[in-house]
């Protein structure tokens, strides 16, 4: 296995018509192949339209992006297109006929099994969160190179996305598939997610491994009247209440012990202070890391 990026994207831009905005402008990264991606972003930042794009569903209007071909890629969308009037069973030997030589059977029917989903069922008659989980047995049994899930777990119950995201990991890291999942639920990407990417008003914010990411910051507090110190560090995020100033910032150097104290944040912290400060510096690490940030 090697880390070369499964995903590249350089200057990419997309708008939607001539008279629109850009649905994403000056996206530069590397998404690292084997590896689970999360795409983390508000609603209408450009996440579905930049798995559209890796997906081969979407060309850019600017700049280019590189990714398995469609053959060996999966992708599932937020509406999943199933037959209604098939059978789960029905739709799993259709992904057989369609995926010759490459079908996994085995990994389709556990993740069908696991939901304790009836093979003579209709589409028609399931949930929103059954189909999910049929539209994911499709794509993990076309064996992608490549696995693009657009908020894969939005309508399953907390227990059946707690369990399904466990299936889905380990049939992933047994294979070595790349993974890129976008999701709203941050609590659900934390200990999952290896690499993330933040975008946000059709930017890249953050991008880059998640430790490294949240090693770069510290969630800080201290007085307000020495706000004057964090100057010389990169502060995403600041709030004084009453005497007390806490701040989500990028230290470029040891802060005073004395004055301050400092603690590592969680993904979710780091995240909910970048969405909240749209304005702060951007941060690539890793490969594409130099466009990212000039970008
Ligand atoms: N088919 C389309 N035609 C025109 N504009 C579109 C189309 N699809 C998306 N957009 C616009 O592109 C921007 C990015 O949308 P996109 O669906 O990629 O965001 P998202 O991050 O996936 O949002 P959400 O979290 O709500 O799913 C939005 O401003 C949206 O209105």
């Amino acid at each position: 296995m090697t880390d070369d990026p499964v995903i590249e994207a350089t200057g990419l831009g997309v708008r939607y018509s001539r008279r629109g905005g850009w649905a994403l402008r000056d996206c530069s990264f590397g998404l690292p192949a084997h590896r689970v991606c999360a795409l983390v972003g508000p609603n209408g930042a450009g996440k579905s339209t930049l798995l559209a794009l890796a997906a081969g569903l979407l060309r850019p209007t600017e700049g280019t992006i590189s990714a398995p071909p469609r053959e060996e890629t999966a992708f599932v969308g937020q509406d999943k297109p199933l037959y209604p009037q098939l059978t789960v069973d029905e739709t799993l030997r259709m992904g057989r006929e369609l995926n010759p030589g490459r079908w996994d059977a085995k990994s389709a029917a556990r993740i069908v099994e696991e939901g304790g989903l009836d093979g003579g069922a209709r589409i028609r008659s399931l949930s929103g969160g059954q189909r999910t989980r049929v539209a994911l047995a499709l794509a993990l049994g076309k064996r992608p190179r490549l696995l693009l899930l657009d908020e894969p777990m939005a309508d399953l119950d907390p227990l059946a996305r707690h369990r399904l995201m466990g299936v889905l990991m380990a049939d992933t890291a047994e294979n070595g598939t790349s993974v890129v999942m976008s999701s709203h639920i941050v609590a659900e990407l934390e200990g999952v997610c290896e690499h993330l990417l933040l975008v946000d008003g059709g930017r890249v914010r953050l991008s880059g491994p998640v430790d490294d990411i949240v090693a770069a910051h510290r969630l800080i507090s201290g007085p307000a009247t020495a706000s004057a110190d964090l100057a010389s560090h990169t502060v995403v995020e600041s709030r004084t209440t009453g005497r007390l100033l806490t701040a989500l910032a990028r230290p470029h150097g040891p802060l005073d012990t004395d004055t301050w104290q400092t603690d590592d944040p969680s993904l979710e912290e780091l995240l909910l202070a970048h969405l909240r400060s749209p304005n702060a510096p951007a941060l690539a690490i890793g490969p594409r890391a130099a466009e990212a940030v000039r970008a």
